[in-house]
This record gives C-alpha cells, sequence and structure tokens, in this order.
C-alpha cells in the first residue's frame, strides 16, 4: 500500500504580484501568515524550481516502475494559468513531464537487455464529457468499457506502435492540433479539455530456455498515464456563458467528481465498503486505478501566489491535501499463456518433489 504522491508547484509572479502576495512557503509546508491556513506536502517547489526537478520528485520512479510493470499514472490539477501546461508539457527549452518520461522510458528499455519491449501510446481528450482521440480525430465521443481481460478502457481508441521517442513526440504534436481550445476572458487560450497521454508498456523475457519456465511467455504489461488536466476555476470567474457556460459546467462537473471521489477514498469510504461515484464522470472513470486503486500514483498541483486568485489557490491545496490521504495498491501486471501457466505449476510441482526428498522428516512431522 502506497499514498498518492503530492506535490505542489508555484509559478513565478510578476514583481507587482510579488508585493502583494499573502502567502509563504517554508520547506514543505504553505501558509498564509497570521492565518489558520497551513497545509504540508510531499513536496512544494516555489517558483525558482525547474520541471525537471518536479520530475525527479516522484514521476521519475513511476516510470521506471511502469518498466518493471507496475502502472502509473501523474497528473497535473491547478486553475488556468497556473503552469499544468507548462509542466506536463513544457517548451523546447524547458521539456515537460511527459517528454522526459517518454526519453526515460526509452533509455531504461534499452539497458533492460534480458527483455524485449513493446511500447504503445494513446492520446485522448475529454470535452464536455465526450472523449476524442487526439490521434484518430474521427474517433469521437468514445465510450468507457469493462472487461475482464482488458479492465477499464476506451472502445475504438487509437493505439500506436512506437519506436522512438520523436516518434511518440511527433505523433503528440499531431494530437495537439485536434484539441478543443476556448477562449475565457480570464486566458485567451485557456484550455478548456483534459488530456491523457498513455504509453502501454509490453515486455517479455528474451530468454529461450524452455527451463526457465517463471517468466517464459509471460507478459508485462503496463500502463502510465500523464495527464493535463482543464482549469479548475469557478465557471463564474471566467466571465463564461453560453457555449463556454457548458464547458465550465462540464469541467467542473468532472472535476467536481474528481474532487468528491478524493474526498471519499481520504475518508476510507472504499476500505467501509462506502460508494465511490467513480462513475459520475469520464475523468473519473477513466483514472479509476489510479485513484485507490492498481497504480502509483502522484499529483502535481498547480498553483499561483496571486493575491488575487488566494481563493482559488486555496481550493486547490484543499483538494491536494485530501489527495495525501488516498492509498493505492500497484502490483506487476503480469499476464500468463495457458502453456506457461501449466509449465509454471509444473516447476512449482517439481520444486515440491525436490523439497521433499530433501526434508522428509520436516514434512512427516507437518502430519502430511
Ligand atoms: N513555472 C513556470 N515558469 C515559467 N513560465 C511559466 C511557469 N508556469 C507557467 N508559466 C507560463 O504561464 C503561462 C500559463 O501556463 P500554462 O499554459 O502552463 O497554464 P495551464 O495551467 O496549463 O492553463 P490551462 O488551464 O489554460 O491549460 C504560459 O505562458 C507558461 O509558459
Amino acid at each position: 500500500m502506497e499514498r498518492i504522491h503530492v506535490a505542489v508547484r508555484a509559478r513565478p509572479l510578476s514583481t507587482e504580484e510579488a508585493k502583494t502576495s499573502p502567502w509563504r512557503i517554508s520547506g514543505n509546508s504553505i501558509l498564509i501568515p497570521n492565518n489558520s491556513f497551513k497545509f504540508e506536502f510531499d513536496r512544494i517547489f516555489g517558483e525558482d524550481c525547474k520541471t525537471v526537478d518536479v520530475y525527479q520528485a516522484r514521476t521519475k520512479e513511476i516510470v521506471a516502475a511502469a518498466v518493471r510493470g507496475f502502472n502509473g499514472t501523474v497528473f497535473a490539477y491547478g486553475q488556468t494559468n497556473s503552469g499544468k501546461t507548462h509542466t506536463m508539457r513544457g517548451s523546447a527549452t524547458e521539456p515537460g513531464v511527459i517528454p522526459l518520461s517518454v526519453h526515460e522510458l526509452f533509455e531504461t528499455i534499452q539497458q533492460d537487455v534480458d527483455r524485449e519491449f513493446v511500447l504503445r501510446m494513446s492520446y485522448m481528450e475529454i470535452y464536455n464529457e465526450e472523449i476524442n482521440d487526439l490521434l484518430a480525430p474521427e474517433h469521437r465521443k468514445l465510450q468507457i468499457h469493462e472487461s475482464l481481460e482488458r479492465g477499464i478502457h476506451v472502445a475504438g481508441l487509437r493505439e500506436e506502435i512506437v519506436a522512438s521517442p520523436e516518434q511518440v513526440l511527433d505523433f503528440m504534436e499531431f494530437g495537439e492540433s485536434h484539441r478543443h481550445i476556448g477562449e475565457t476572458s480570464m486566458n485567451l487560450y485557456g484550455s478548456r479539455s483534459h488530456t491523457i497521454f498513455r504509453m502501454i508498456i509490453e515486455s517479455r523475457d528474451k530468454s529461450e530456455d524452455e527451463d526457465i519456465v517463471s517468466s517464459c511467455d509471460a507478459a508485462r504489461i503496463s500502463v502510465l498515464n500523464l495527464v493535463d488536466l482543464a482549469g479548475s476555476e469557478r465557471a463564474a470567474k471566467t466571465g463564461a456563458d453560453g457555449v463556454r457556460l457548458k464547458e465550465g459546467s462540464h469541467i467542473n462537473k468532472s472535476l467536481m467528481t474528481l474532487g468528491t471521489v478524493i474526498k471519499k477514498l481520504s475518508e476510507g469510504a472504499e476500505s467501509q465498503g462506502g460508494h465511490v461515484p467513480y462513475r459520475d464522470s469520464k475523468l473519473t472513470r477513466i483514472l479509476q486505478p489510479a485513484l485507490g486503486g492498481n497504480s502509483n500514483t502522484a499529483i502535481i498541483c498547480n498553483i499561483t501566489l496571486a493575491q488575487i486568485h488566494a481563493d482559488e489557490t486555496k481550493s486547490s491545496l484543499q483538494f491536494a491535501s485530501r489527495a495525501l490521504h488516498v492509498t493505492n495498491c500497484a502490483r506487476v501486471n503480469e499476464i500468463l499463456t495457458d502453456a506457461a501457466l501449466l509449465k509454471r505449476q509444473r516447476k512449482e510441482l517439481e520444486e515440491l518433489r525436490a523439497k521433499l526428498q530433501v526434508c522428509p522428516i520436516v514434512i512427516i512431522g507437518l502430519g502430511f
């Protein structure tokens, strides 16, 4: 069992904003002096930090674990303009968590001489509670299904086999050009959709030795989700109306459900048999395994310390603080073919027989 790792990243302020900021950061605490408002997180990154520092705090380990077969999810949460896209996608001069992860993923698998890997990627957006495939723009309004073999999955989502970081980033750029961008008074190009960038990592032992049964024919399949959420600001503050208001309410519905799911989980609802409303939004349904399930998960909460956004920042920190109490249970995702299963059982039987020959007295003593 491991809890969700929560880091906070504050974006740089203008000189004017810095003069009036009510916030203080002290180590991994953030507070408003002379106020009861104080939170502690796993890490707090101030305005001078680099994205690579944020990446190394936890995502790096999540990527390494994904190569070993553990699911991983990292998502950026925060109001419009707080630096989510800067953190996740970055720029040519300062690559974000996604390109850093992709490069590290390829480097790590190249160093693993014992296993062979197949990597696939997908890229989707959730816009107005509809799932659109950014790698196949004609695939719109995709549905979420659940099956024994595939778990929770988006039916019909394109998965491209990829062989290099450059190829992944090219596909990503293609996908980016099909995103929905809205114009709000808060941010001319404020992103109004959630995006989920996904790498699916499949690996198999290279060994051709028939006797090495423990891994032969067994495939590991893990999923690494890197999520850039839409701005969490209240619709009222955006001056939104008409289409934008509809977008805002859908975004808030998704984010509100995310908040409720995190709240319920942090209160231990699931372990007490209570209801967790994953199905109330597309976002939480797709992210369900990452929220209290089989995944290593990290949240990067992007905030601004400007006075004018103090209420939004407080609500982001409240969300992030609850997430600190959510625990997950990641395990290696291994799939055995029937033949491999038989081989493994045969080997276990042989090992047992060998043990019986070595220490029959112990076995007799146990009453067998
Ligand atoms: N840590 C940072 N250092 C330098 N510039 C930053 C930083 N964070 C954000 N910015 C800049 O601030 C602007 C807004 O950031 P960004 O687009 O990442 O916000 P966002 O939270 O993704 O907004 P949206 O919800 O609209 O997607 C961008 O021009 C970005 O380059």
